[in-house]
């Protein structure tokens, strides 16, 4: 299978002078396509730095990222370009990533459109498309399970918080991204509606089979529905890696016993 991303012996520092923190060490990553990847670890230990890295959002200190065999290194570079326009990411509070003067349908086609504009569309060209994206934007609600009669015109203020986040994993979705990221996406949501989230991701999957997705989760739960591969952190440093299965009923490390043991408490 393509290897979409990769990282290699990446250390990121923050902080000036004598506040100076190494908070990732040495860490090696790559995810597959058609492939979910969990990170799992506790709070502080590198999980959302790196899938920043991994984005291009935050520059490395050492070592190399990669998308789609490019390298990520640089706002001008190729694979930078490359992966801006082939990445969606869900944060974890949806209704701060949703504006709240926008129906939802426009939200959904914002990445359409913006795609359109950076790649030299006049205005009167995004008007055109407008159709297109109009059937791009129902069938990403669709696969989410948001009926688009009853969604696309309503107001972030006029949805559940589950609702929301299926708006926001759409939006992510739309021009079929090769790598999605989900930092947490589950956490700001309340618990009976996470079961449609996990069904959202996993009808994204069937429906884009090729796409990469990353999921950062405390909930192991979560973790244990929809990733093929588990790597665990701890201090910046990637402590365990392997199969979902194989990681959650026979952990090696330590750490990964400690983190499985609470969550099951
Ligand atoms: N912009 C920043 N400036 C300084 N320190 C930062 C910055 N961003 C993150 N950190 C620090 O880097 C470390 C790793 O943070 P990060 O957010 O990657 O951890 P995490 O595993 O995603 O945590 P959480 O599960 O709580 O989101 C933490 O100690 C954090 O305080």
């Amino acid at each position: 299978m393509t290897i979409v991303a990769q990282g290699h012996a990446i250390a990121k520092w923050f902080g000036k002078g004598a506040n100076r923190t190494q908070v990732l060490h040495d860490v090696d990553f790559h995810i597959r396509a058609g492939e979910c990847l969990a990170i799992i670890g506790e709070s502080g230990s590198g999980k959302s730095t790196l899938t920043r890295i991994l984005l291009g959002l935050e520059r490395a200190d050492s070592g190399t990222v990669q998308f789609m065999g490019m390298p990520v290194e640089g706002r001008k570079s190729a694979g930078y370009r490359a992966l801006r326009q082939s990445s969606g990411l869900v944060l974890q509070h949806p209704f701060a990533s949703l504006d709240p003067t926008w129906t939802v349908e426009r939200s959904v086609a914002e990445p359409l459109m913006i795609r359109k504009i950076v790649a030299g569309g006049s205005l009167r060209g995004v008007e055109r498309i407008k159709d297109t994206a109009t059937a791009s934007v129902h069938k990403a609600l669709q696969s989410v399970g948001l009926d688009p009669r009853i969604f696309a015109t309503r107001y972030p203020d006029q949805l559940s918080g589950g609702q929301a986040q299926r708006v926001a994993i759409a939006r992510a979705i739309v021009d079929e991204p090769q790598l999605i990221v989900a930092d947490e996406p589950m956490s700001a949501i309340d618990v009976a509606a996470r079961i449609q989230i996990i069904d959202a991701f996993a009808a994204m999957r069937q429906s884009q089979p090729d796409a990469a997705l990353v999921v950062v989760s405390h909930d192991l739960g979560v973790v244990q529905h929809l990733a093929d591969r588990i790597m665990v952190m701890q201090n910046g440093r990637v402590v365990e890696e392997g199969a979902s299965d194989q990681v959650l009923m026979s952990p090696q490390c330590e750490y990964t016993k400690t983190l499985i043991a609470a969550a099951s408490m």
